[in-house]
């Protein structure tokens, strides 16, 4: 059965980069995943003074509506390095908070994807046909903890 998830409120929502768990990334505490990645887009660029205003942003929608302004410079190797920047977001947050950690570990073998009707890049878009990349990094990072849950059972036994 694929699980479809999009929204923080609706089922599945701790898998939404907008649920309220909080990562802490070099020292610093961002308050969701998508405040964290919505300020990497301007690190080093020259509309860096916005990064504090995005990791005070009130709600994940402010950071991202901040973070989306046209008006501002992105960082100029922003499309090659964002799949990474999301992917260790993603997998700190399900290392910090061990109750969303279950329920990523339960989901087993499922396809996991982001049901966004407007994001084709990291959702599937209205007609399903989206790249999916929030899906396939949740997946690999799910891989990822199972992986290092099993050697630390092995080298327990
Ligand atoms: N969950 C969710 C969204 N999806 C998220 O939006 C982010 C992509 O932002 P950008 O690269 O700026 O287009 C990424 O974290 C994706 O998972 N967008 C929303 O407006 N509302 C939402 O509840």
């Amino acid at each position: 059965m694929t699980i479809y998830f999009y929204k923080a409120g609706q089922p599945y929502g701790c898998f939404s980069n907008f649920s309220p768990h909080p990562i802490e990334m070099e020292g610093v505490c961002w308050p969701t995943v998508e405040h964290y990645y919505q300020a990497q887009k301007f690190v080093g660029s020259k509309d860096e003074e916005i990064i504090p205003l995005i990791h005070a942003a009130s709600t994940p929608e402010k950071a991202a509506a901040l973070g989306r302004s046209t008006a501002r410079a992105l960082r100029t190797d922003w499309e090659i390095v964002k799949t990474d920047i999301m992917r260790v977001a993603v997998l700190k947050k399900f290392l910090t908070h061990a109750q969303i950690r279950e329920v990523l570990l339960v989901t087993a073998d499922e396809i996991l994807i982001e049901n966004s009707p407007t994001d084709y890049f990291w959702g599937c878009g209205a007609d399903h046909t989206g790249e999916n990349h929030l899906g396939k990094i949740l997946m690999s990072v799910r891989e990822e903890i199972r992986q290092s849950l099993y050697i630390s059972v092995k080298s327990n036994t």
